[in-house]
């Protein structure tokens, strides 16, 4: 390495532009959380209700977290961290009086407690906030107030007064980008529901972001990103199952059609199970014109193909979903990479998130270690596997591609 040269003040590059056009460009810079204290919240009586399958060990999850972290820094990707982000959103004081806003629950409070809590809110910096946002505040940490409250004695001390949120943990859902605008997701389950408002700060008010297009923004139907696949510039696969809902995949698709940012959005309905709570858990993109398939739904996976017309969208289908895809993508076939696997071992490894690849470039996929014959069948194929362990993280039921949202790939 050359040292800099004294005479030449180093530049400070800024950072790559938001723009997403497909799954496998090379990623520049993706969003992550670092799990923190809202999973030290999880406990046996409430880890369904929060969606998780148990309870993990939160050290190690954060180790196993920071790995990832450093696979992707260590290809040259820029790694943003939802809560340095929400902390940089929070500094601005508009920010910090909608938060606060957004974390009272009167319907749990009522509006003496209510009141309370918004006052004690408002007096908090933004790191104080931004940690109740995402790990939630129980009634033994709120802080005393004058006066007698039902609603205080009532309630167990444990009980929360602001509900955790585990589920940041997978940034993928919460907010994704076409092109160079940003949906925020209408998250289905009501767990899951707030974490839509901490991305809108953050994208509202974040100077690196509040210049960014909205896409979707006004619209309530329900879309998760885990649903949101960007098989090719301009196309869409939006799966509608468990959680995306049809008037979901609707609304986003007229307005990606409306600001230009797809012609064709394939609608792709799944197994409303929990196994299959997303496409994303069935299959992810690992080359430009390659997937990797669940393999007991390949040949009956369908797809409905919207297109917009002058004052709205035509519909047709349903058909199978890999001709659907190759033909909107306009290449000859979508390979889909054989795992070739007993059923057994493919439903096990299909649970535990084998399917859940994110690409950093095309051919190039991180992965949990733990599915062995999923990720050698993706190495004869000829697609480099960067291992990641996942036995902690993966108690939240979610993988690699889950657990990031892409904001800058270079394009094709
Ligand atoms: N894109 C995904 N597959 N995300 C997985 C999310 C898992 C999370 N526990 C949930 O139930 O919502």
């Amino acid at each position: 390495m050359t040292a800099p040269s004294p005479d030449i003040p180093e530049v400070e590059q800024p950072p790559p532009a938001p723009r997403v056009d497909s799954e496998v460009g090379p990623l520049r810079t993706v969003l992550l959380h670092r799990p923190g204290t809202e999973l030290k919240r999880l406990t046996p009586r409430n880890n369904d209700q929060l969606l998780f399958d148990s309870i993990p060990w939160v050290d190690r999850a954060q180790d196993e977290h920071d790995r990832f972290a450093e696979v992707l820094t260590g290809r040259g990707v820029e790694v943003v961290l939802l809560a340095d982000a929400l902390v940089a959103a929070l500094a601005d004081e508009r920010a910090h009086a909608a938060a606060a806003t957004t974390a009272v629950d009167r319907r749990r409070l009522g509006n003496e407690l209510g009141d309370a809590l918004a006052a004690h809110l408002s007096t908090v910096d933004a790191k104080g906030l931004a940690d109740v946002l995402m790990g939630g505040m129980t009634f033994e940490e709120l802080p005393h107030a004058e006066g007698a409250s039902l609603v205080r004695r009532m309630h167990h001390p444990h009980d929360f007064v602001v509900d955790p949120l585990p589920n940041l943990l997978f940034t993928r859902d919460s907010s994704v980008w076409i092109g160079d605008r940003v949906a925020i997701a209408s998250l289905a389950m009501p767990a899951r529901a707030r974490e839509t408002a901490l991305l809108d700060l953050i994208y509202a008010y974040h100077p690196r972001f509040r210049a960014a297009g909205r896409a979707y923004g006004a619209h309530y139907a329900p879309v998760e990103g885990g649903d949101v696949l960007l098989l090719a510039p301009g196309v869409l696969a939006i799966g509608v199952g468990e959680r995306t809902t049809p008037a979901g995949a609707e609304s986003l698709a007229r307005s990606a059609f409306r600001d230009g940012l797809a012609h064709t959005v394939l609608a792709v309905p799944i197994a409303q199970d929990r196994a299959t709570m997303h496409l994303d858990t069935v299959c992810t993109m690992v080359d430009r014109d390659a997937v990797v398939m669940y393999p007991a739904i390949r040949d009956t996976l369908q797809a409905y193909t919207l297109r917009p017309e002058s004052d709205g969208v035509v519909v047709d289908g349903p058909a199978p979903f890999l001709e659907a895809a190759a033909a909107a993508m306009s290449i000859d076939r979508l390979r889909v990479i054989h795992t070739g696997l007993d059923p057994v071992t493919a439903e096990r490894e299909q649970w535990d998130d084998g399917n859940n690849t994110l690409a950093v470039a095309p051919g190039v996929v991180v992965a949990y270690e733990r599915n062995v014959e999923t990720n050698a069948r993706l190495e004869d194929a000829g697609i480099e596997v960067l291992r990641i362990s996942g036995s902690e993280l993966g108690t939240g039921r979610g993988g690699p591609r889950c657990m990031s949202c892409p904001i800058t790939r270079d394009p094709l």
